[in-house]
């Protein structure tokens, strides 16, 4: 007769079959902070592309490869959600005041983001509000010109971290508001400098707070919350006196032509008064540390990886010598620039994970994860990961130009319905950043040595890099 059957198909083992890291649950909390992104890539290679953890009273799953990431992407529903931001939710209770996308779930995030993604992510969107980057990315170069002219020899080495905050902030609240900060002028002004520290501030004090139960943090760690309080306070009241600005010139007759995108959410008068602010509050801190991060990033792989400049140099004038044209699609004739982004947020993502709770049960790596359990995908870990990406250490963006196949590892920005709705205004901002800046200076860094990262929310450098600009005659 016939042989033997088909071999039965592996079963899925049972989820306590996955390899657990050792560590306990609190411990894994003080491991936290700051090295989050390293303990998670030991931990994949101590214990493969699959592991298990309890984070203070999270159980959560964690994958590095593209493909169980796409599987984990694949049974997200229609509502895909992340771990929720205690002590943001309870700022905003204590304040009555509404959340923004960033903190909604279900039926409520999905009204919200889909009537957003209109304005803020959408190319028609995009288009609208990319000369108003460009004014800043222009401003900035003016600026670095001015400090040059005043000294005697003929180039700056400066940290440029106080700087990158002001230009994102000037960028993103330009693209919001449709108003100038004055950011980038001889003398910013301090209320502005207020705000760009209180975002600092909150952010560094999220960190700690993740997972201290709202109710406990309060009591353990007074001066902790209140600093958290404090610099949220802040943040609101300064993008309410934006807000207000906007709403008494809007009152008084409806612009004629583009004012930013808050403006164009008040004409269309979709998303009620709160919710608009909410969000734009939101976007208007959400626009800083994270565009910044990645912008001193690449300035630091592209001074110390000097043939790439040169090549990228060279793509930005092939671009410009093609006659004007618009802004939009000089951008889109810059492969190598935009690679040498993805490049920069594989190495240095600044969301380390992906969050998702599947809504049905998911088969991970052969282990069978049931709905609703915690998976994360190990950005950092992946980005640097051998099994993932070849010469993982080398940056080079023309890895992202060849003919493999790089689906599922491009995922800074998340994936699907729920990724980042600030992808394209930081994506636009960081593109019109570099072509205007390296168009006009040679940029070369002290010390050729990698940056150390921590992660405070964020993913930023231990010590800022010095950074030498020299202009181009
Ligand atoms: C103008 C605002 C803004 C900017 C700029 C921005 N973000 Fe976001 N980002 C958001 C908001 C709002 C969300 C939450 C979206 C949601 O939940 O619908 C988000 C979510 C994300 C997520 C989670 C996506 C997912 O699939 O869960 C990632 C990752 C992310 N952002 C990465 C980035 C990176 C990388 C940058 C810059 C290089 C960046 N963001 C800049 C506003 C921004
Ligand atoms: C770093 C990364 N973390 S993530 C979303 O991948 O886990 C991230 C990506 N895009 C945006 C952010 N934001 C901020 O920085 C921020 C500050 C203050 C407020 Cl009110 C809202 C935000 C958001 C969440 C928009 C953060």
């Amino acid at each position: 007769g016939a042989g033997p059957g088909p071999a039965a198909a592996a079963r899925p083992l049972p989820y306590e079959a996955i390899p657990r890291s050792g560590r306990n649950a609190w411990l894994s909390l003080y491991r936290l902070f700051q090295r989050f992104h390293l303990v998670m890539q030991r931990n994949f290679q101590r214990l493969g592309p699959i592991y298990r953890e309890t984070i203070g009273t999270y159980n959560c799953v964690n994958v590095l490869l593209p493909r169980d990431a796409a599987q984990l992407f694949q049974s997200e529903g229609i509502f895909p959600r992340r771990m929720g931001i205690e002590s943001w939710i309870a700022h905003r209770q204590l304040r009555n005041h509404k959340c923004g996308i960033f903190l909604l779930n279900g039926e409520e995030w999905r009204s919200d983001r889909l009537i957003l993604n209109k304005e803020v992510i959408s190319p028609a969107g995009t288009r609208k509000f990319l000369p108003f980057l460009n004014a800043v990315a222009q401003d900035f170069v003016t600026l670095m010109h001015r400090r040059i002219s005043k000294n005697t020899r003929c180039s700056l080495t400066i940290d440029l971290y106080g700087d990158l905050f002001r230009f994102t902030l000037e960028g993103s609240s330009y693209a919001l508001y449709g108003e100038r900060l004055g950011l980038l002028e001889e003398s910013p002004n301090a209320e502005s400098q207020r705000f760009i520290s209180a975002v600092e501030t909150m952010l560094r004090t999220t960190l700690p707070l993740l997972f201290i139960p709202p109710g406990l943090m309060r009591w353990v760690n007074t001066k902790l919350w209140r600093d958290h309080i404090e610099a949220w306070d802040t943040i609101f009241k300064h993008a309410d006196k934006c807000i207000q600005n906007i709403y008494q010139e809007f009152c008084l007759g409806q612009p004629r032509k583009y004012s930013g995108i808050m403006a164009e959410l008040l004409m269309q008068a979709e998303l009620p008064l709160d919710s608009i602010k909410a969000n734009i509050t939101e976007f208007t801190a959400g626009g800083v540390d994270t565009t910044a991060m990645p912008l001193l990033f690449t300035l630091f792989e592209l001074a110390r990886n000097p043939s790439v400049q040169t090549a990228i140099r060279r793509e930005i004038a092939e671009a410009e010598s093609q006659g004007p044209r618009e802004l939009s699609k000089v951008l889109n004739s810059m492969p190598l620039l935009k690679s040498a982004l993805k490049e920069t947020l594989r190495l240095y993502p600044v969301g380390i994970t992906v969050q998702r709770y599947p809504t049905k049960d998911v088969v991970l790596q052969n282990y069978c994860v049931p709905a609703g359990t915690l998976c994360q995908v190990g950005l950092y870990a992946m980005g640097r990961s051998p099994e993932v990406f070849s010469n993982p250490e080398r940056y080079d963006p023309l890895r992202w130009l060849s003919k493999e196949d790089n689906s599922f590892k491009a995922l800074a920005f998340g994936f699907g319905a729920r990724q980042c709705i600030g992808r394209r205004l930081a994506e636009t901002e960081m593109m019109l950043f570099l072509m205007h800046v390296l168009r006009n200076f040679r940029i070369d860094t002290v010390s050729k040595a990698d940056i150390k990262t921590v992660f405070g929310f964020i993913l930023m450098p231990e010590k800022p890099p010095l950074l030498t600009f020299r202009p181009i005659d």
